[in-house]
């Protein structure tokens, strides 16, 4: 039966070891493990992870122990040493990614050990991966320590399905390009299928680092490469709900809840939870408090900010720092406002259990949630899950992913500390029938975006993906599928090849008057024509005179201008009589009003087109631009019978009538089945020729797989390679 793999750094379970050295197994804290934890016990699925220590050799029988335990239950343990632990998980992916993602660029180290030791850890999961999965199961790869693991999978198992979630932010490609790793690490990620972010910001960021650094572009969030289409999308995690409502309603929290209230007497609370992070805004948070109750000191005796910080990655210098100075805070602010009978901080440096979490959120009156960068964050979503009677008000950080959802939060940005102390105030004072009001939008709004419905989404996104790619009809050609079409053609008497020029004879040229034929397809045009039967039509967009003077020589035939343009062997280039060209004058003016303000584009005019070239724009301003030009012309083109059309780099205005599928009508031989016909291209353009081929035809698309064409090849040597074997055999 298939299986979802889930892969990431954390298990679910945290393995630790005690005072006398024995073995406790602990939840993992953390939103990923608290998020996933609740689906991969489902059936067969295993769970792929690190559990959280490491064993010297004389330790072999407790590993074996931990081993044991974890995989009766549906976990597969990778192991880490000690220093991978210090050069993967401390230095490559909390010293160097997470700065950098959260924003924090000023904090990160570039270091090549740690990215050595980070690749090397990456492969380890990578072969624990590859000793589990079978052909039909999904292998769901989770966050920043793992994103070179998509890529080293799929290079095993071509054909595996693969997602993989960020679960952090990913940054603005201005921050990501600090990165000395940065293409690496895309190219990692997009040996998926799917890849998924908490928000719409998150997901354009990534698609505008892929754009400009591997140089892909993107059509509604998908983008292709290697020949196959890859999928980026949102998907902000849930919770599970029910869990918290119903923690929220036990017996145990209520009598914890009563036992806490008696200690901290009749007071207003307000709830602070985070792991230990200079992400989470922590050492700002206590500073608003400070300021809290200096402008508003009434307050002063009468609320209490419970302050939970779970201790995480104290090894990191970072993070030891931030301990000490959040320790030193606590203790000023309790010391300058503090007495006999009032603690204003209760500050826990440890983690709870859920009953404990579900007594702190019952019992707050406020949450204050105020990252500096959160991917998700999961506490503001528990909180509200928790507060069955409606009653209590969520203060939100702007920065976290969660803001996006939870817009009846009173919503802040954490820089502006002022600003967060008058929301605390509006929160202390918001009147019952608002907080209600709120409360309950937002709990509609989590409730059904779950844990359980954020899972299936993107399994069954994932799914539909891998169909997407397998319906798309048009194989990867392989050696068998070679030799079939080279045997066709010796076999058939009479031969008719339509072929597309830019991209598939020549690769693309960033200027176009540069991809002139070279000696070897001379050599190939040759070869091909030298026997009278085969009849080869050079099928391009190119002008008349541009073909003439470069393959003019040749025993060839040609569609010019997409056809506008024709030479049958034997006699002069004709064109179709009913054509008009006099809607350039109006055309060209508003081309030239664009190619004015975008550096380096340039416009080709042909005889009945014009094109609007960028192959030289800085990238992504020519797509805006592009995307500016066809707006502009979406209503005076269809008023004049014009086509606009987006291709490889251009934008091309043409009459309407004309296309490459249009003139092929012209060889009456590729009718008949006798002959072998044979189309191959690379473009959009190109597609008109495959439509308009009779279904025994041969019809190749170079590089892409989203195409009308029965083959896909990768690259025009690929075309030069089939067509020589024809040439030769
Ligand atoms: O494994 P650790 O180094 O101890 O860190 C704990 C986890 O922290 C991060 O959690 C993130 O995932 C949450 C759920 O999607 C999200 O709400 C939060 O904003 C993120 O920070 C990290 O991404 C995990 O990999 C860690 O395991
Ligand atoms: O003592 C604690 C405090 C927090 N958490 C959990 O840790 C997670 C924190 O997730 P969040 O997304 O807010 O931040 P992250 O730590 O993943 O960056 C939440 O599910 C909390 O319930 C926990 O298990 N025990």
């Amino acid at each position: 039966m298939a299986r979802t793999i889930i892969v990431s750094n954390r298990l679910p379970v945290k393995v630790q070891r005690d005072s006398n050295g024995d073995l406790q197994y602990k939840s993992s804290e953390g939103g990923l493990a608290t998020g996933l934890g609740s689906i991969y016990k489902d059936g067969d699925n295993v769970w792929v992870g690190w559990p959280g220590l490491y064993f010297k050799d004389k330790n072999k029988a407790q590993k074996a122990e931990v081993t044991e335990k974890l995989t009766s239950e549906n976990m597969d343990p990778v192991y880490l040493s000690e220093s991978e632990i210090k050069l993967f998980y401390e230095g490559f992916s909390n010293e160097t990614l997470w700065p950098t993602f959260h924003y924090f660029n000023q904090y990160a180290l570039y270091k090549k050990s740690y990215y050595d030791a980070y690749k090397k850890v990456n492969q380890k999961f990578c072969d624990a991966v590859l000793e589990l999965a079978n052909p039909d199961d999904t292998i769901w790869i989770h966050d920043y320590q793992l994103m070179l693991v998509p890529d080293m999978i799929r290079q095993k198992l071509p054909d595996a399905s693969i997602g993989f979630f960020l679960h952090i932010p990913f940054p603005s490609f201005e921050v990501f390009r600090l990165l000395p790793w940065r293409r690496e690490l895309l190219d990692g990620v997009l040996g998926s299928d799917l890849v998924g972010f908490h928000t719409y910001d998150d997901m354009r960021h990534f698609l505008s680092a892929v754009s400009r650094i591997c140089f892909i572009g993107n059509q509604q969030g998908q983008i292709t490469k290697d020949r196959r289409t890859i999928m980026i999308d949102s998907f902000p995690i849930g919770i599970d709900y029910d869990k918290y409502a119903n923690s929220s309603a036990a017996p145990s929290t209520l009598s914890k809840e009563v036992k806490f209230r008696t200690s901290m007497g009749d007071q207003k609370l307000m709830l602070s939870i985070d792991r230990l992070d200079y992400s989470k805004g922590i050492a700002a948070r206590l500073e608003i408090f400070d300021i809290f109750l200096s402008k508003y000191p009434e307050y002063q005796n009468k609320i209490s900010l419970i302050m939970v910080v779970v201790p995480s990655r104290d090894t990191v210098e970072k993070y030891k720092n931030l301990k000490e100075e959040v320790d030193l805070l606590v203790g000023r602010i309790n010391g300058k406002y503090g007495s006999m009978n009032w603690t204003p901080i209760h500050y826990f440096y440890r983690s709870f259990p859920l009953d404990d979490l579900s007594a702190f959120y019952r019992m707050a009156d406020v949450a204050l949630v105020t990252p500096m960068r959160d991917g998700m964050n999961l506490v503001c979503k528990e909180y509200v899950a928790s507060k069955l009677d409606k009653k209590g008000v969520l203060i939100l950080s702007e920065m976290a992913g969660a803001s996006k959802e939870l817009s009846e939060a009173l919503i802040v940005n954490p820089n502006d500390k002022h600003q967060v102390v008058d929301a605390i105030y509006k929160a202390l004072t918001m009147p019952v029938e608002e907080q209600e009001k709120h409360m309950a939008f937002m709990q509609k709004a989590i409730k059904k975006f779950d844990i359980h419905h954020w899972v299936k989404l993107f399994l069954d996104r994932l799914n539909s993906v891998k169909e997407q790619q397998k319906v798309m009809g048009t194989k990867v050609m392989d050696d068998s599928m070679v030799e079939n079409i080279v045997n066709e053609f010796k076999s058939k008497e009479k031969r008719l090849l339509f072929l597309d020029y830019d991209g598939t004879l020549v690769p693309f040229n960033s200027d176009p008057k540069e991809a002139k034929p070279d000696d070897e397809l001379r050599n190939l045009l040759t070869q091909l024509t030298a026997d009278k039967n085969t009849n080869v039509v050079i099928i391009s967009g190119r002008d008349k005179d541009t073909l003439q003077e470069w393959l003019g020589e040749f025993d060839v035939e040609f569609v010019g201008e997409h056809g506008v343009w024709l030479k049958m062997r034997g006699e002069d280039w004709k064109t179709i009589d009913s054509l008009d060209d006099s809607w350039k004058d109006a055309i060209r003016p508003i081309l030239e009003m664009y190619t004015d303000k975008t550096p380096r584009s340039f416009i080709e005019e042909k005889d009945y087109s014009l094109v609007w070239h960028y192959r030289q724009v800085e990238t992504g301003l020519g797509e805006l631009r592009a995307r500016e030009i066809i707006s502009h012309l979406k209503y005076l083109s269809s008023n004049m019978n014009l086509e606009v059309l987006e291709g490889n780099k251009v934008v091309e205005i043409k009459n309407l009538e004309i296309n490459k599928g249009k003139a092929t009508s012209r060889w009456a031989d590729t009718k008949n089945k006798n002959n072998f016909v044979f189309a191959v291209g690379d473009d959009w353009t190109d597609e008109d020729t495959f439509k308009a081929m009779p279904k025994h035809a041969c019809t190749i698309k170079v590089g892409d797989l989203r195409s009308a064409a029965k083959y896909s090849v990768k690259d025009h040597f690929a075309v030069r390679e089939l067509l020589s074997l024809m040439a030769n055999s």
